[in-house]
């Protein structure tokens, strides 16, 4: 595909795209390039970008067993603990390492998002857009046997992804994760206000309280997913009631009655029991992302239009982001901080 005279990272026609390097991009993304001061020069360089693990704090003494069984060396990444470059051609999924949870597949990037949130023990951390979870699963490590932390996603199935990568490295134990509209979300860490409500919680009459989590799940719980799914695909959030999917034995979770759990916070609650940390890592068009534009080539460059350059589209995107990000604020406490992380290099503008 690369043209023979064509220097890494120039443009060159090529019947109605445009070259650029080794990947061809439609005249009407490299307008939006122009537009946003971006050069088309860094579309190309996907397949220099190396990859990247996250090798699950403990396992150091196992890096040379890792390299063997990988055929390559772990780089560590000077700058992100717990990180190690590899050669990009190097698949992971079927290794050993990896089915035992001794080591994950995230960006740098995520990895340097969860960085910026500077998550210390004992805090309680939200994910306002957890799935499909690996940064879920760097706070989770990172956050190790103290504070909570909550995952919160729009879309049940890829949450229940999460789910299962949770349970896969063991690192579900103080985690909780809602199927909720971020935007409205507005449950506060349960520990922190628990122990704000000393002495008032636990006991109320007929109210069921929370067994230890079983996977395992009960015949209303079926029937009612059976009825859900003959009403078509659950893609989205069919109520505005939040969903409990998955609740660690140490979230604080267990022996709550449900309705202090599921309680929404009030006025200026959130300024004294919210959360440490929000993580808003929005939903958005991925244009910032190199690997995710060079998969156009596999869906064919027309779906970029509708995906990437429609100005309706990115519009309500742009409108997403300000609620989520609105409401992580609301739920953040006083001194907390919050990162808010896209793949997306164009300069946006909240109107
Ligand atoms: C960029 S992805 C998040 C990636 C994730 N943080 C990770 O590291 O794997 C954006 C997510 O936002 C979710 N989302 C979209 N609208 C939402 C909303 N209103 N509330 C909560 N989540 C939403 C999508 O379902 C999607 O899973």
């Amino acid at each position: 595909m690369e043209e023979p005279d064509c220097p890494e990272g120039s443009v060159s026609d090529r019947g109605g795209e445009r070259q650029t390097a080794s990947l061809p991009l439609p005249d009407a993304f490299l307008e939006f390039l122009s537009e946003n001061g971006l050069d088309p020069a860094v579309y190309s360089m996907a397949a220099t970008i190396p990859r990247y693990i996250r090798l699950k704090p403990g396992m150091e003494s196992q890096i040379t067993e890792i390299e063997s069984e990988l055929k390559c060396v772990l780089e560590k990444v000077s700058w992100l603990p717990g990180f190690y470059a590899i050669p990009p051609e190097i698949q992971i999924a079927g290794s050993k390492a990896y089915q035992q949870g001794k080591i994950y597949g995230i960006d740098a990037a995520s990895g340097a998002a969860i960085l910026a949130l500077d998550v210390r023990p004992g805090d309680h951390v939200l994910d306002l857009c957890a799935a499909p979870g690996a940064k879920l699963c760097m706070l989770a490590d990172t956050l190790g046997t103290t504070g909570s932390l909550t995952g919160v996603d729009v879309a049940k199935h890829r949450l229940a992804a999460c789910r299962t990568m949770l349970q896969k490295y063991c690192l579900g134990d103080r985690t909780r994760l809602f199927v909720a509209d971020g935007t409205l979300f507005s449950i506060l860490p349960v520990n922190s206000r628990m122990q704000r409500m000393e002495g008032s919680i636990g006991v109320e009459e007929n109210g069921s309280t929370f067994p230890e989590w079983t996977s395992r799940r009960s015949w209303k719980d079926r029937q009612k997913t059976k009825k859900a799914n003959a009403n078509g695909p659950q893609h989205l959030l069919a109520t505005l009631e939040p969903e409990l999917i998955y609740y660690g034995k140490h979230s604080g979770l267990v022996g709550l009655c449900k309705s202090d759990v599921f309680c929404p916070s009030v006025d200026n609650e959130a300024c004294t029991s919210g959360y440490d940390k929000v993580l808003v890592d929005a939903e958005c068009t991925h244009d910032g992302s190199i690997k995710h534009i060079q998969k156009f080539e596999f869906w064919g460059w027309k779906t970029l239009d509708r995906r990437i350059l429609d100005a309706g589209r990115t519009e309500n995107l742009l409108q997403l982001q300000l609620h989520l990000l609105t409401n992580g604020f609301k739920l953040l406490k006083t001194g907390g901080s919050l990162v808010y992380s896209t793949c997306r290099f164009a300069e946006d503008r909240f109107g």
